[in-house]
């Protein structure tokens, strides 16, 4: 699957009063992470957007596991792509590593379920699920 791995530095505004990063800003940065994926296999979110005449690719299940904390001034790797591809719905996987002594350790797993969405072909305010281009799976499939 195409990877894309990217370098976040943890900033004050990310943490919490005990210095950590507050959760919820993981997810954000996976949210970007999913995009930075996409624009990796050629299309940047406008550009997919009006190429597949869709809505976007809303999340329908997420967790994460925390393992390692991050703090300011910590650089940290997000490494993202996608496990697996069913009909209109796919799952992506973000790994964060931070250095340790002994090289990279993995501080964080992030799991998505998203669905690609158009517009409801009844009701122009509703989103409805449509099969994944071919297109689509294939760049997202590349080894890279
Ligand atoms: C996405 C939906 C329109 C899909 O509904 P429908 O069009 O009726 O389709 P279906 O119910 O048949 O489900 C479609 C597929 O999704 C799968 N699905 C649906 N819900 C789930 C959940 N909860 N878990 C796992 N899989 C799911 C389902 O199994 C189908 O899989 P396939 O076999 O691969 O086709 C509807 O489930 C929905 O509106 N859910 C709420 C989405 C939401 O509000 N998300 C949170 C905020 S949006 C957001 O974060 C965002 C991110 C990025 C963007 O670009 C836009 C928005």
């Amino acid at each position: 699957m195409l990877v894309n791995r990217r370098t976040v530095r943890i900033e004050w505004a990310h943490c919490d009063i005990a210095a950590i990063v507050f959760y919820p800003r993981y997810f954000e940065m996976f949210d970007t992470s999913t995009h930075y994926l996409f624009e990796k296999a050629g299309w940047k979110k406008r550009e997919l957007i009006r190429a597949f005449d869709i809505v976007g690719y809303p999340m329908v299940d997420t967790r994460a596991k925390f393992l390692v904390p991050s703090t300011a001034g910590d650089d940290v790797v997000i490494e993202t792509n996608v496990t697996e591809f069913r009909n209109s719905s796919f799952d992506v996987e973000h790994k964060v590593f931070k250095p340790g002594p002994d090289g990279e350790v993995l501080a964080i797993e992030g799991f998505e379920t998203r669905v690609w969405v158009a517009k409801h072909p009844d009701d122009p305010n509703r989103i409805k699920s449509r099969p994944i281009p071919e297109e689509v799976i294939r760049r997202l499939s590349a080894t890279c």
